[in-house]
C-alpha cells in the first residue's frame, strides 16, 4: 500500500546519522589488554541464555575492520556516527588506576578518522558493557558505581574531548534497569523487579548527573561540547478516550520514560511513580517505599543536567485501565506498580513485538517529549530502525518503516513545531543483538557472521538512505517552505 510521505525538505541544520555500540560490533573481547566486562561474563557463563549460544567475542570484528566501517559511513554521506566506548578496553579493571594505552589508541584513531572525513562522532560513554569488577560489587544496584563512572567520564573527556563535542553519558537506563535488574531478560539477569529497577534507576541518573557536572565544571569552557543521556520509550497511546485509559497511558509514560527523564529535566521522580510505589509499598507492609527517596540536594544536583534530549524509540502500544490491580497486595513488582493493561493492534506491521510500523505513535512521542519535559529545546533521535529475523538484502520493510518514521518526524517539526534536529538509524551494521544473538538484524549493512572476514554487504536500505541524505527529501520532489 502506498503511503503519502511528507514532501518537505529536511531543515538545513538537520543531521542524519547511523549508530552502533562497542560490544555489539567490536569483538576482540580479550585482545590488546581489554578487561572483562559484564556481557563477556554473562555470555560465557550462561551461554544458554543467548539465542544459539552466541556471544560478542568476535561480533562484526570492528576492532580490526573499523576503517571499512568508516568507509561505509563516508560513502553513505552521514553527518554523524553514534558509537560507544568500551569502558574496560580503556580501563581494564574499571578504575583509572590502570589505563590501557592500546584501547586509548584504538578510539583515538577512529575519532581522528571520523573528523578527517567530516563525520561528527556522537560518543556514548556507557552502552551496557560494565567492567565485570563493578558487576561483582552489585552493578547498578550499588550507588558507588556512579563515582567510578564519573571517573571514567572525566578521563574520556580528557582523552577524547578534542574530537568529541557531543557526549552521551548512558544508553537507555530503562533497558538496563527493567531488563537487567527487573525481569532478568538482559545481563546481569537479575530478577529484583520490586526494588532493583528503582535502585538501578537511582544509580544511573546519579552517575549521569556526576558526569554532566564534571563536564560543566572542568571541560565545557575549553571544549565547547554538550552532554546528554539517551532515554528510550515506546509510545503509550490511550486504549480509548475514557479518562481512565488516558491516565493509564500517562502512567505508562511516567514509569518508562519519566522515571529517568523527570529527575533530569523536571526535578524528582514523577509524582505518579512516587505515589503508586509508595502506597503499594505501605500496603505490602514495608517500612519504606521501594522507590529510593531523593533528597532536596539530590533533586537539585540531578535537575537540568542535559543540554538536549536524546531519544531512542521503536514502537507503540495501547494502554488501558486495569481494574483492581492498584489495590492488590503481595506482589512487589515493577509491572504491578504500573498496574495497567497493554496491547498492540494486530494490524500493525511488525516482525518482532516491540518494533512496529506506527509512525503516528512516533509523532505523538516527539510531541510528548517536547511538551512534557522542561527546558527541552532540541531533540535528537539517537536510535530508530527496523528488525528483520532473517537475512534480507532487499529490505523494503526497513525502507518503508524508516521513510514513514522520517515523514512523521517532518510533520512533528513543521506542523507541530517540535525542534527535532537529528535522526540516527539503528544500525549501521547487523550486529550482536544482546540475548537475541545474531538472530535479529537491524543493520542497513548486512554482515556475514559465518564468514571469517565478516564480509559487509550494503542492503537496499543503505542505498535508499544515501539518496535521502543527498536529496534531503523523502519523495521525488520536495517543496521549500
Ligand atoms: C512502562 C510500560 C509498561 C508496559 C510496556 C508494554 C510493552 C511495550 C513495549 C515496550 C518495549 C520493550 C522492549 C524494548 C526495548 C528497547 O527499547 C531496546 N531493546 C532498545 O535497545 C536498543 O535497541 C537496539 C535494537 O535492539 C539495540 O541493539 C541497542 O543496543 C539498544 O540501545
Amino acid at each position: 500500500e502506498d503511503v503519502a510521505l511528507s514532501n518537505r525538505y529536511f531543515p538545513d541544520n538537520f543531521k542524519f546519522g547511523a549508530a552502533t555500540a562497542s560490544y555489539q560490533i567490536e569483538g576482540a573481547w580479550d585482545e590488546d589488554g581489554k578487561g572483562e566486562q559484564l556481557w563477556d561474563w554473562y555470555t560465557h557463563t550462561y551461554p544458554d541464555k543467548i539465542r544459539n549460544e552466541n556471544n560478542g567475542d568476535i561480533a562484526c570484528d570492528s576492532y580490526h575492520k573499523w576503517r571499512e566501517d568508516i568507509e561505509l559511513l563516508k560513502e553513505l554521506g552521514v553527518n554523524h556516527y553514534r558509537l560507544s566506548l568500551s569502558w574496560s578496553r580503556i580501563l581494564p579493571n574499571g578504575t583509572v588506576y590502570n589505563i590501557n594505552q592500546n584501547g586509548v589508541n584504538y578510539y583515538t584513531k577512529i575519532l581522528e578518522t571520523l573528523r578527517a572525513n567530516n563525520i561528527e562522532p556522537l560518543v556514548t560513554l556507557y552502552h551496557w558493557d560494565l567492567p565485570v569488577v563493578f558487576h561483582e560489587m552489585g552493578g547498578w544496584l550499588n550507588p558507588k558505581i556512579a563515582d567510578y563512572f564519573a571517573d571514567f567520564a572525566r578521563l574520556s573527556f580528557q582523552l577524547f574531548g578534542r574530537y568529541v563535542k557531543t557526549w552521551i553519558t548512558i544508553n537507555e537506563p530503562q533497558t538496563t534497569c527493567v531488563q537487567g535488574y527487573g525481569t532478568g531478560g538482559k545481563a546481569p539477569g537479575y530478577v529484583h523487579s520490586g526494588d532493583g529497577v528503582y535502585q538501578c534507576a537511582y544509580t544511573n541518573i546519579l552517575a549521569h548527573a556526576k558526569a554532566y557536572h564534571i563536564y560543566d565544571e572542568e571541560f565545557r569552557a575549553t571544549q565547547n561540547g554538550r552532554v546528554s543521556i539517551v532515554l528510550d520509550s515506546a509510545w503509550a497511546e490511550p486504549g480509548s478516550s475514557e479518562l481512565e485509559d488516558e491516565e493509564a497511558a500517562r502512567t505508562a509514560m511516567a514509569f518508562s520514560m519519566g522515571l529517568y527523564a523527570n529527575p533530569i529535566y523536571n526535578g524528582n521522580w514523577p509524582q505518579v511513580v512516587i505515589d503508586r510505589v509508595g502506597n503499594r509499598s505501605l500496603n505490602e507492609g514495608l517500612p519504606r517505599s521501594r522507590l529510593p527517596q531523593l533528597t532536596p540536594e539530590e533533586i537539585e544536583y540531578i535537575k537540568d543536567t542535559s543540554d538536549f534530549f536524546c531519544l531512542n524509540t521503536y514502537g507503540t502500544y495501547y494502554a488501558q485501565y486495569q481494574n483492581g490491580v492498584n489495590e492488590s497486595i503481595g506482589d512487589p513488582n515493577y509491572y504491578s506498580d504500573i498496574g495497567i493493561h497493554t496491547y498492540s493492534d494486530p494490524e500493525w506491521e511488525a516482525v518482532i513485538d516491540w518494533v512496529s510500523l506506527v509512525p503516528w505513535g512516533f509523532r505523538s512521542l516527539l510531541n510528548f517529549v517536547w511538551t512534557e519535559y522542561d527546558g527541552v529545546e532540541e531533540i535528537v533521535v539517537t536510535e530508530n530502525g527496523w528488525a528483520d529475523v532473517e537475512t534480507i538484502l532487499e529490505d523494503t520493510q526497513r525502507i518503508n518503516y524508516v521513510s514513514q518514521y522520517l515523514s512523521a518526524l517532518l510533520d512533528a517539526y513543521y506542523e507541530d513545531g517540535v525542534n527535532v534536529t537529528g535522526y540516527t538509524v539503528w544500525s549501521l551494521l547487523d550486529n550482536f543483538e544482546w540475548t537475541n544473538g545474531y538472530t535479529q538484524k537491524l543493520g542497513i549493512v548486512h554482515v556475514d557472521f559465518d564468514d571469517e572476514e565478516r564480509r559487509r554487504t550494503p542492503k537496499s536500505s543503505y542505498s535508499w538512505y544515501k539518496r535521502v541524505l543527498a536529496n534531503r527529501c523523502l519523495v521525488e520532489e520536495c517543496v521549500r517552505e
